[in-house]
């Protein structure tokens, strides 16, 4: 059994399993809805071939291709948040609610799409260009230099656009970071991403409503949001992972996997329930904590 490589020459690899096999297939399915069909990255049965000395960086199908893939999750983002703008007008939303929502999925949907964009050095810009697009929008309806109502009734909680400035920019600004630091191929990002969207987020909601015992060190968190923060943090993140797996951008052995998630989300639930609102935004604290947690624990 050969497998290409990016010299263009072949090498021998190891009969597959039967697992390698469902995830080649999973992982060639979806290679295949999203690989240019012709050309770099063009598909000859199981193998990707790429003509040597041409990277697939430089060929204008891949910027063209990348460009396409940005439009589309730029228009997910638009589409998401005039969604929960219009549940919340109809009041099916509470604005609280909507805004925690976006939250969650934003993030999440935002790491889902990533595998869709091609595999030269690139791609990660044309990701982040779908935050760094958001992050104007925040920043010129928070100075209220435009007034886009459908974005602050769905992102902000209580309708004042200077609140875009503060969560939902450090949000966004997060966002882009993973994007060009960590990208698809390290779990550093997809925990970090994991951990601010489907922890804090979920904290947030479930504290909201069954908040009742507050945590002795901090009476504005409580035991509620902070265990649904440790379970929904580990479980959203080690599903991330595992797509993460499948597609092949991560290689993982899950017996040390999983216990290095729940100390990454542990570490992440204690720092989110401390009082350091008022110093540093948990949109900036949770997934900065967690990208160290994770850059020492999944490095070692
Ligand atoms: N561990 C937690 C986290 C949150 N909450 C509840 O959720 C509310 C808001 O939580 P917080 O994370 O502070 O949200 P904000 O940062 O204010 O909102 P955002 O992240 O959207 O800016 C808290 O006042 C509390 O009622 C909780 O009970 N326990
Ligand atoms: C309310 C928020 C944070 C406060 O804690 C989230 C703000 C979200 C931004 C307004 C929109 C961000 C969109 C993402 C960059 C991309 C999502 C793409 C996906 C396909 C929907």
């Amino acid at each position: 059994m050969f497998s290409s490589s990016s010299s263009g020459f072949l090498r021998r690899t190891p009969p597959p399993t039967s697992t390698t096999i469902f995830k080649q297939i999973t992982k060639d399915s979806v290679r295949f809805l999203c690989t240019p069909k012709f050309g770099i990255g063009q598909r000859l049965g199981r193998f990707v071939v790429v003509p040597r000395g041409v990277s697939a960086a430089t060929t204008a199908q891949d910027l063209v291709y990348n460009a396409g893939a940005t439009v589309a999750v730029l228009g997910g983002a638009y589409a998401l948040v005039r969604a929960f703008d219009d549940l919340t007008r109809r009041e099916i939303l509470q604005q609280g609610l909507s805004r925690k929502l976006v939250h969650i999925l934003s993030g999440l949907l935002f790491l889902v799409s990533w595998p869709i964009f091609s595999n030269s050095n690139e791609a990660r810009y044309f990701a982040a260009f779908v935050p760094l697009v958001n992050c104007l929008r925040l920043l010129v309806n928070g100075l209220s230099l435009a007034s886009d109502e459908g974005l602050i009734k769905s992102v902000t909680r209580e309708g004042d656009p200077q609140e875009l400035l503060r969560g939902p920019l450090y949000y966004v600004v997060i966002l882009m970071l993973c994007a060009v630091v960590f990208w698809r191929e390290s779990s550093v990002g997809v925990v970090s991403l994991a951990m601010m969207c489907g922890g804090d987020g979920v904290a947030d909601i479930i504290g909201r409503r069954y908040g009742s015992m507050k945590i002795p060190y901090n009476h504005k968190k409580s035991w509620a949001g902070s265990i649904s923060m440790l379970v929904f943090g580990f479980l959203v993140t080690l599903g991330m992972l595992y797509y993460y797996s499948v597609l092949g951008h991560v290689q993982l052995d899950w017996v040390s996997t999983v216990p290095r998630v729940a100390l990454v989300a542990f570490v992440a639930t204690v720092v989110e329930s401390l009082p350091i609102t008022e110093v540093v935004d948990d949109n900036i604290s949770v997934p900065l904590v967690t990208m160290a947690v994770a850059s020492f624990t999944f490095q070692h």
